[in-house]
């Protein structure tokens, strides 16, 4: 992989350069709440921009539907990134259009601009090879040079992450190489126990990488959204919480498995329940009630873990050597549902382990909840990703910028 550093020795003065970043920040309508990945690229772009690149900033934000939808736009991030480089940057409201063509010929050396959300084209997330293709033409007519720095997009096989390097000259950015080297220190020899802790919402994309951990860790700690689709293959109740009902198969092999392996699967023993999901914009009180795991009403929805569970986590993180977490243990978004979150950011800095945080929103909940970042081992600013790294997946944003 070309590195930032020997790109920008071949000089890219006048050039105009790619960046495939991760923006995809949390977004409470126009207001980023938490900008820890723009300040993670903030050095790459600005590394370029003083060697005299036309730097054209590009990243999806959200999952919208392939096509422009405005409460996903990235005009805040774009913002923001003029803030934190403390000089303007251009946005353009299009993504390969007619505001994009202008906006990059528009650019003087050493400016930089935001093109508007990738996944507004149906060619960046498309299955098909073809269609992606015909996107990743329409974006190299953008640049010269590609750099890829989005290390939480770099699982994703998309068009500007894996059929955009192919078509430019490319190298990968600081953020990648760094997050690159912390992961793969977890993938080597890892310093034991090795507590890994799951949770957040995205259940059926990161089910997987159970299967992999379970040859790795020594005890896997299950929160959040992910919780219940292993209480359910516990054969337990679950009421209207988040549900993979199709893993439920899978997950009983898991667990089958690590008892088998002797690795400690810790499920919660308590949630908070209510009847309904909080409102995150006015956060007006929820009122959830505790009840025991295997006590979940019909009609109730599990959305933080409980006291016991809190206090089991935080002892069963007490001695790990390494900790890995991705995923925030409940809605940490609302008051009434952060605690969970709380507790285990609060045992690894405790602990004298070395933890990894890895997670757009697992990283934006300790920052969120007021934990200083450096009391952490390595913050990722990728969720999926880190965990498909460890879970020894080429992942295609990673392939694409080795040849
Ligand atoms: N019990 C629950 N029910 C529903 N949603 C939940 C529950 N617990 C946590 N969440 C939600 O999970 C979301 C974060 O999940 P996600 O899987 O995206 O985390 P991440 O890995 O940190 O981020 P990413 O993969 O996007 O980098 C939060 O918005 C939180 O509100
Ligand atoms: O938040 C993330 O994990 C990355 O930005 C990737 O987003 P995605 O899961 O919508 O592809």
């Amino acid at each position: 992989m070309k590195t930032i550093d020997e790109l920008l020795a071949e000089g890219v003065a006048g050039k105009r350069v790619f960046v495939r970043a991760d923006l995809n920040v949390p977004l409470d309508g126009t207001t980023i709440t938490d900008d820890g990945r723009i300040r993670a690229v903030r050095p790459t772009v600005a590394q370029l921009a003083a060697a005299g690149a036309r730097v054209v900033v590009a990243s999806h934000l959200g999952r919208p539907k392939g096509a422009p939808d405005p409460a996903f736009s990235l005009a805040p991030a774009a913002a923001r990134l003029g803030e934190l480089l403390g000089a303007e940057v251009a946005f353009a409201t299009d993504t390969v259009g007619e505001s994009a063509r202008a906006t990059v010929d528009a650019l003087a050396d050493g400016q930089v601009a935001v093109i508007e959300n990738l996944r507004f084209n149906a060619g960046e997330t498309s299955k098909d090879d073809a269609e992606r293709g015909a996107f990743a033409d329409q974006l190299a007519q953008l640049a010269d040079v590609y750099v890829g720095d989005g290390f939480g997009a770099v699982h994703r096989k998309h068009a500007s992450v894996f059929d955009l390097p192919a078509r430019l000259p490319h190298a990968a950015g600081g953020l990648i190489a760094t997050e690159v080297g912390v992961l793969k220190k977890l993938t080597e020899d890892v310093a034991r126990p090795y507590a890994v802790v799951l949770g957040g919402a995205k259940v059926s994309d990161k089910l997987g990488v159970i299967d992999h951990l379970l040859e790795k860790a020594d005890r896997i700690l299950i929160g959040g959204g992910m919780a219940y689709t292993f209480l359910k293959a516990k054969g337990l109740e679950v009421g209207t919480s988040l549900l993979q009902e199709d893993q439920v198969p899978a997950v009983r092999g898991y667990l089958k498995r690590a008892e088998e392996l002797g690795v400690e699967f810790v499920l919660p023993v308590d949630v908070l329940v209510a009847g309904e999901f909080p409102d995150l914009k006015t956060k007006a009180p929820a009122n959830p009630t505790t009840v025991a795991a295997d006590a979940i009403p019909a009609d109730q929805e599990g959305l933080d873990i409980g006291p016991e569970t809190r206090k089991l986590y935080a002892a069963k993180l007490a001695d790990a050597a390494t900790v890995f977490w991705n995923g925030p243990m409940g809605v940490f978004e609302h008051p009434d549902y952060a605690e969970g979150t709380k507790a285990v950011a609060q045992a690894l800095v405790d602990s004298p382990a070395f933890s990894v945080v890895g997670g757009g929103d697992s990283a934006a909940a300790v920052r969120i909840l007021g934990f200083d970042e450096n009391a952490f081992g390595h913050i990722s600013t990728g969720g999926g990703a880190s965990l498909e790294y460890l879970e020894g997946k080429t992942l295609p944003g990673l392939a694409a910028l080795e040849d």
